[in-house]
């Protein structure tokens, strides 16, 4: 019985001799180019490939590096790598002569943001849309002039008061550049990445000829700025003043020296302002996270200051064009720092383009 049937199962599935593949087994394609990769150390090889290339997008310098001029660039002071280079500079010896004021930058920043990141090989850098409050000022116009150079898109935003046209009147015609009359103190919405604001008198014989205004200036003029960074995610730079420090009894100043600010002095609504402008522009990155820096900026000259301006540098100039003695007030031994415009402008531009944590850089150009 059991041989019968063995011998009809066979009879029921005959033999063929014909050629069937064996059907595939689908773990195989995963388990091949796994032994595949394990085979030859091809794996250490994929991995040294993958460092290398990690190392070489970053170490090499971005291909946003500034192409404007300026005699900062001399210090090797542009490019990738910021904190390095500015580190260098601080430590220069033509940038840190003993003694004397100096200019304070403080900057704060939570990550990279605002187009101002790193750009990949290959790819040439994209203009950013950038306002400029004050633009049509002594500092403002320089501060211009660099970024249309480089090739950012700007919207000067000036009131006149202490702002000039013909300052950026060389400009007009170029399709990336953007002049408003408008006053800080109303509020104004533009699509921006980058706001540098600068609008405030900064001459004493400009900011104590309307003090409440000054103050507006400062106070509800930095907030609509602020208000403006917050909402469309801008980086910005607030121009702030060594006059936070007041009538320092330190000597040269550190940034962590508070000052000596006399809050009913007729200079208070320039000192009072720019420090509460510091403290919104503080208290819009702690409770807004906006990207801000803050620039204290010492006693700057250069091509555009007003000749009558009432500041020493050009009081000096002035008179000794005019074969006049020059007026020294006081005893003559105050000091102070004095940086060319163009070295400051280069600052702010390295200053708002780098990501860096906390960190504050002072430099002293000169002093007497
Ligand atoms: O003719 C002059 C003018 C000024 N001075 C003295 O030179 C020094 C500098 O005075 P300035 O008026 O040029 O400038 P200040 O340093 O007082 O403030 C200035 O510099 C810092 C900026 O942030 C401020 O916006 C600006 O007011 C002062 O000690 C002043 O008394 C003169 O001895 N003779």
């Amino acid at each position: 019985m059991t041989s019968e049937l063995i011998f009809r199962g066979h009879e029921s599935q005959p033999v063929s001799d014909e050629y069937s593949p064996k059907p595939p087994k689908p773990w195989l394609s995963v388990i091949r180019p796994i032994r595949y990769m394990l085979r030859e150390q091809r794996l250490v090889f994929v991995f040294v490939g993958i460092a290398i290339a990690t190392l070489v997008f970053a170490l090499l310098p971005s291909s946003s590096s500034s192409s404007a001029s300026g005699s900062l660039d001399s210090f090797n002071y542009g490019g990738y790598g910021g904190r390095h280079q500015l580190d260098e500079v601080i430590s220069s010896r033509e940038f840190l002569p003993a003694g004397g004021d100096r200019m304070a930058i403080y900057q704060n920043n939570r990550g990279l943001g605002s187009g101002t990141g790193k750009i990949p090989l290959g790819l040439k850098r994209k203009g950013l849309r950038i306002v400029v409050t004050g633009g049509a000022g002594f500092v403002g116009s320089h501060l211009v002039d660099r970024l249309l150079a480089r090739g950012d898109s700007v919207i000067v935003v000036d009131n006149y008061f202490t702002g000039r046209k013909e300052n950026v009147m060389h400009h007009f015609g170029n399709p990336r550049f953007e002049l408003i009359r408008h006053d800080v103190v109303e509020p104004l919405l533009l699509e921006v990445d980058q706001i540098y604001h600068l609008a405030c008198p900064a001459s004493p014989v400009h900011y104590k000829h309307n003090p409440v205004k000054t103050i507006k200036t400062n106070v509800v003029g930095t907030l609509n700025m602020l208000g403006l960074a917050k909402r469309v995610g801008a980086r910005f730079l607030l121009t702030s003043t060594s006059e936070v420090y007041g009538d320092p009894l330190q000597h040269p100043q550190v940034e962590t020296y508070w000052g000596n600010v006399n809050p009913i002095g007729v200079r208070s609504c320039y000192d009072e302002g720019k420090r509460t402008a510091e403290t919104l522009t503080m208290d819009y990155h702690r409770g807004a996270g906006v990207e801000v820096r803050i620039a204290r900026i010492f006693n700057t000259y250069g091509p555009r200051m007003f000749i009558d301006d009432g500041r020493v540098v050009s009081n000096f100039v002035a008179q000794a064009l005019r074969k006049e003695p020059m007026t020294v007030y006081g005893d003559g031994k105050q000091t102070r720092s004095f940086q060319y415009v163009s070295d400051l402008v280069g600052i702010f531009l390295q200053l708002i383009r780098h990501f860096m944590p906390l960190f504050v850089i002072s430099i002293t150009v000169y002093s007497f």
